[in-house]
């Protein structure tokens, strides 16, 4: 079995819904394990038994949030435990432009740190990852529930992609 651990923070719901949205897509591949979890209910051993982790944060002033760069800060580093598995990002923001690229390639540095192979999205329009805009018309949502459509399918093929390739690498390992 794959094993795809999917870790999110999320003060007001909408990185939580994209954390679905990426599950469900994840879920989509046979014999593909998901764990769809909280970064502070995320423990090492949940890092160390996953052949793909996927990142989660929300914008905070163009930034990571505060939760998220302590999970980071909180990975196991000595003899490289987390070197070769997967690693792929989605980010939730008020702002068109206001930070979601960068909040996807900052965590994208920190899981190349950790000998991550990072996964992007299938195609051009989410190449750093997926991302969806909370805060500015017309995709201002006043619940997680009205995200757009457009935003979850990407988080959906995220997940897929990711699974899929996770799924690949491991029966090769097999092998
Ligand atoms: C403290 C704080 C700072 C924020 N800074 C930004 C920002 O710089 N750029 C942006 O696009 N959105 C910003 N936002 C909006 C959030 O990124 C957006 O509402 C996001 O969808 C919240 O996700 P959550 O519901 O998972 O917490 C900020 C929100 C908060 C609470």
């Amino acid at each position: 079995q794959t094993n795809v651990l999917i870790a999110y923070h999320s003060e007001s719901g909408n990185t939580e819904r994209m954390a679905e949205a990426v599950a469900e897509g994840a879920r989509s591949i046979e014999g593909v394990n998901v764990m769809l979890l909280p970064v502070n209910q995320t423990q090492e051993s949940d890092l160390l038994q996953a052949d793909a982790i996927i990142v989660g944060s929300p914008v905070h002033n163009a930034n990571v949030s505060t939760e998220i760069q302590q999970f980071f800060t909180s990975w196991p580093f000595e003899n490289e435990p987390l070197k070769n598995k997967i690693g792929a990002v989605f980010v939730t923001g008020g702002g068109i432009s206001a930070g979601e690229e960068i909040v996807q390639m900052n965590m994208i540095q920190s899981m190349l740190v950790f000998g991550m192979i990072i996964v992007g999205g299938p195609d051009w329009t989410q190449p750093f990852g997926a991302s969806a805009i909370t805060g500015e018309d017309p995709f201002q949502v006043n619940s997680p529930n009205e995200l757009s459509e457009q935003f979850l399918e990407k988080g959906n093929l995220l997940g897929h992609r990711v699974a899929q390739i996770a799924s690949a690498i491991k029966s090769k390992e097999k092998n």
